[in-house]
């Protein structure tokens, strides 16, 4: 990966241990809210990432590139594509039971990826600093050790339940969470 000090954990920063109550490993991880574009079911052209973890630390999940996620005829969007890395990222930094954002997303695009193509995505945390998580990802054509298509790594930043009462709607949270305090 094609990474900048700014998605580029600094010394001594480590990925914490999950926290109790995390999913355990195997554990298949949702829809974080129906009208998501990345895993909302709900969504009628999204991208219905299907999530889970293996390890309680990683996450793994599948895109099937479809005719609404296209930029050049029967190819998938750059766009689309760095929305599936952002998607599965911020469900990785989600194992830690925190609320975070993306704060910046780096991709590096290595090969076209046509429609109909099912990718296989993986993301991990590589260290946490404060309020920064440093993650990255990569999508894989056609099976879980295909060739690497994209690549991401991101930073990723904690905010505070306001966050999303502010400048959102917290009482869909609420709807859809029993796992975090809602009423900041
Ligand atoms: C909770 C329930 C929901 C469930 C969620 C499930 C997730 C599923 C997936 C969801 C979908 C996927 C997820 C999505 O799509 S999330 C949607 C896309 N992201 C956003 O909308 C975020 C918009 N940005 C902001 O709200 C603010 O800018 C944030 C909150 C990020 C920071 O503003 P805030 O005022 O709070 O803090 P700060 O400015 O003091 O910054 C703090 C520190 O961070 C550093 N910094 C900040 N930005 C950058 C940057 N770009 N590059 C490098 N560094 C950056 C900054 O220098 C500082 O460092 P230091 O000075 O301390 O060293």
């Amino acid at each position: 990966m094609t990474r900048s000090s700014l998605t580029t954990p600094p010394p001594g920063a480590a990925a914490p241990a999950p926290p109790p109550g995390a999913p355990l490993p195997g554990a298949a991880l949702g829809s974080h809210y129906g009208h998501c574009f990345g895993c909302g079911t709900e969504h009628p052209t999204g991208l219905h990432l299907t999530a889970r973890t293996p390890d309680g630390a990683t996450v793994e999940a599948e895109f099937t590139v479809g005719e609404a996620h296209q930029g050049a005829p029967k190819l998938a969007h750059g766009g689309v594509l760095a929305a599936a890395m952002d998607e599965v990222i911020g469900m990785s930094v989600y194992l830690f039971h925190k609320p975070y954002v993306t704060g910046r997303l780096e991709t590096d695009y290595l090969l076209p990826v046509p429609v109909g193509t099912t990718l296989h995505l993986r993301a991990w945390c590589n260290g946490i600093s404060g309020r920064k998580a440093y993650l990255e990802a990569e999508g894989r054509i056609g099976a879980p050790d295909g060739p690497v298509a994209v690549r991401a790594a991101a930073l990723f930043i904690e905010v505070s339940m306001e966050h999303f009462a502010e400048h959102g709607d917290l009482a869909a949270i609420a709807a859809e969470h029993q796992d975090f305090e809602v009423n900041p």
